[in-house]
């Protein structure tokens, strides 16, 4: 990953991550082939390809050819049917997955908020806060001056002194909240937000969109991957579209959600799911036009 410039005092804007001509392709062992020394004898003289197909190495291609643009003050939401290749993107943009093709270009650091980030189920709320604080570089200054507002934006303790409780007594949704709430509590350079706003209840969801917009007008970029498409709409101006881990559209919130949503009527399923329909015709954005290769590209068949 390259570091691209910091500021421009003229008012241009900031690009905070590059994704150029991305592939990212999954390799999942053992589905049945070749197996012990002669497979891997086999190995040495074929090619890559070969080889992983020799050996039982099936490939899964989650994300292809995928190019855009993010600039500082953005919030782009990340929409796409189950298994589009959203969370695959997301990851890599952190980089926590490496690309098959392409570059990721990031300037400052990127940090992954999904809802299954790790905090430790035998310890504390109190313990997590600090240590998941003290993982994403704030100081243990910083933490403690913090902490009561962590708590509070978490709303864990509304019910009783939960934060005093180990991790794994806490719901699914009460943990989920206190991981965005450690994560929200510090200015990042690009948030990635996976699926976070779909747990908590509408209050701590809407507590958790004005702090996006918050974060965003500290400057960072917000990456949101979310199948509330009301979550996008409160939250993004810009919206990319992933369909089979092809980039379908890129543009403001209000054109591709229309797109999307006649694609789905209006679910996340696309419509007549039992038999392959052919893709209403999807008209690129201004933004896609200014953008090289972040229009929308036909759908492989
Ligand atoms: N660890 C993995 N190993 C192999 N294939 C994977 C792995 N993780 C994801 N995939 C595959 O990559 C593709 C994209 O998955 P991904 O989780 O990125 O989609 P998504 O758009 O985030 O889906 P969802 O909306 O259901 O969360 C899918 O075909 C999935 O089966």
């Amino acid at each position: 990953m390259a570091d691209l410039v910091h500021d421009k005092p003229n008012g241009e804007r900031v690009p905070t991550v590059i994704c150029d001509g991305v592939d990212i392709v999954y390799r999942v062992n053992g589905t049945g082939a070749g197996r012990g020394s002669a497979t891997a004898a086999l190995n040495r003289i074929l090619s890559r390809n070969q080889a992983e197909k020799a050996a039982g190495v099936r490939r899964v291609h989650a994300v292809k050819n995928v190019c855009f643009t993010a600039y500082k003050g953005e919030a782009i939401g990340l929409i796409g049917t189950n298994g589009s290749g959203k969370s695959t993107l997301l990851k890599a943009v952190a980089g926590l997955l490496p690309v098959e093709n392409g570059k990721i270009y990031t300037n400052g650091q990127p940090s992954l908020l999904g809802v299954n980030a790790a905090l430790m189920s035998d310890l504390t709320g109190e313990r997590n806060v600090h240590l998941g604080g003290l993982a994403m570089g704030m100081s243990r200054e910083q933490v403690k001056e913090r902490y009561q507002d962590i708590v509070d934006f978490s709303g864990i303790n509304e019910k009783g002194d939960f934060i005093t409780l180990p991790m794994r007594t806490y719901s699914s949704g009460m943990a989920a909240r206190l991981r965005f709430s450690i994560a929200a509590a510090k200015d990042h350079d690009v948030l990635l937000i996976d699926e976070a706003l779909a747990t908590g209840d509408r209050s701590f969801q809407k507590r958790s969109e004005d702090r996006i917009r918050e974060l965003r007008r500290h400057a960072g970029t917000v990456f949101l991957v979310s199948h509330n498409n009301n979550s996008i709409r409160d939250t993004c101006d810009r919206v990319l579209w992933l369909e089979r881990g092809v980039l379908r559209m890129d543009g403001p919130t209000e054109e591709v959600l229309a797109e999307y949503e006649a694609f789905t009527g209006g679910s996340d399923k696309p419509k007549g799911t039992t038999a392959p329909r052919p893709s209403p015709p999807a008209k690129p954005s201004k933004q896609e036009q200014k953008q090289p290769g972040a229009g929308k590209v036909p759908l492989p068949s």
